[in-house]
């Protein structure tokens, strides 16, 4: 691999825990043992793109493209593994990044607000923005009311006039109609002419072949192929006649089987194959063991508690909750250590404040009062 890249992704993988329930999710973080179902939706992919390059993401439903785009945008972090990206990233997709209950003009404005933008560049690029989406009278409205393909041009509209580093495009080009899809092409190949770089996510091998200088094949959470658009796209093509010809029980068996490999990925064994293949390559290079390790989790933020964090956890709350016994009990510390079950027996018993005791003596007087009297009375009156 050259330095000479604009996003550099090294062994990245990505775990998803499946919870039935948000308690089983609540349960997982304070304890150290779970038996919750896991799915590997990347298992160890790595590539470069470089600057001004456009390279095509194609693969299966399901196979990983989205949430290695959305990890190399920093929607997602991934589980493990080196991600470094030069420079700012917009990412066009279907479903991501405009918020349903604002306006479309308000969905520009916070976009480009949150890329850096100031409110008079913003104020400068609006009706551009705007043109270039052609969404008319809609722009002031929700956008929960827009049709898919509105979204999408608005979308797509946002990301190419806030002028990123990288442009990441999620089948954001498959709900447009002809003239809009000219249009970004247009748009597209302009970027490229300016040396940016592209991600560009499709099912239409037509539009990657138009638009990518390289594909890459991600195959059910693995990179099957990557290399120059023409060969990678005619690899998948035999792949996706193959698996057309199959029967429908034998396509089932097929996904499932891909599916339990991904459920049965071990993390530590592929780190371990890492690290070999990598001290067999390099066997000049010292302490491979430790590199690899940090290549694998030094820039991760992990979304688990670690084993020792969950144990301080529990000491720390056993610790206090003993604390409150001993003061509660009034017995000195060294007592209590002798005679551990004193804990429970205080010293004292717990007393009102003397107004309030003062006042319930009073009641109690009046009361007893007041029932002597009734029985005198009853009394009197038998006689
Ligand atoms: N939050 C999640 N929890 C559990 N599994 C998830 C989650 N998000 C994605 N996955 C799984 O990860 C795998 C990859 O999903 P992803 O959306 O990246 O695939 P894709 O290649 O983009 O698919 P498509 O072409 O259908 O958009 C899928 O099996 C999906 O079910």
């Amino acid at each position: 691999m050259t330095e000479d890249y604009k996003i550099k992704v090294q062994n990245v993988t990505k775990e998803y825990d499946l919870f039935k329930t948000q308690a089983d999710k609540l349960k997982s973080f304070f304890s150290v043992k779970t038996d919750v179902p896991h799915f590997w939706s990347l298992m160890g992919i790595s590539f470069e793109v470089k600057p001004g390059e456009a390279l095509g993401l194609i693969g299966v439903n399901g196979s990983g493209k989205s949430t290695i785009s959305n990890i190399i945008s920093g929607i997602i972090p991934q589980t493990t593994g080196l991600v470094d990206v030069r420079g700012d990233t917009s990412i066009v997709a279907i479903n991501a990044g405009l918020k349903k209950n604002l306006t479309g003009r308000e969905n520009i404005r916070l976009k480009s607000l949150m890329q850096g933008l100031t409110n008079e560049e913003i104020d400068d690029l609006m009706d551009e923005i705007i043109a270039f989406a052609d969404i008319g009278d809609f722009v002031d409205q929700p956008v929960k009311s827009y049709s898919s393909g509105m979204k999408s041009r608005l979308g797509f509209s946002i990301a190419v006039h806030i002028n990123p580093d990288i442009l990441i495009i999620d089948e954001a080009l498959s709900v447009g109609d002809d003239t809009f899809y000219q249009k970004c092409v247009d748009k597209i190949a302009d970027f490229k002419k300016q040396g940016k770089t592209i991600i560009f996510v499709s099912h239409s091998l037509k539009q990657i072949e138009f638009l990518c200088d390289r594909v890459a094949w991600i195959n059910y959470g693995k990179l099957r192929m990557i290399g120059k658009t023409d060969e990678v796209v005619s690899k998948y093509r035999e792949f996706i006649k193959w698996f057309k010809k199959l029967s429908k029980k034998e396509k089932a068996k097929f996904e499932a089987d891909q599916k339990q490999i991904q459920k049965d990925f071990d993390i530590d064994a592929y780190q371990k194959s890492v690290t070999d293949e990598e001290a067999k390559a390099h066997p000049e290079v010292k302490h491979m063991a430790a590199k690899i390790k940090k290549r694998f989790y030094g820039s991760v933020i992990s979304e688990k508690m670690p084993k020792t964090s969950v144990l301080f956890t529990w000491l720390v709350t056993v610790a206090i909750l003993l604390f409150c016994l001993v003061n509660v009990s009034g017995h000195p510390v060294t007592h209590i250590v002798k005679h551990p079950d004193s804990i429970v027996k205080p010293t004292k018993q717990l007393k009102l404040p003397t107004g309030v005791e003062k006042d319930n003596a009073k009641k109690a007087t009046k009361k007893h009062h007041k029932k002597t009297h009734h029985k005198k009375h009853v009394k009197s009156e038998e006689k």
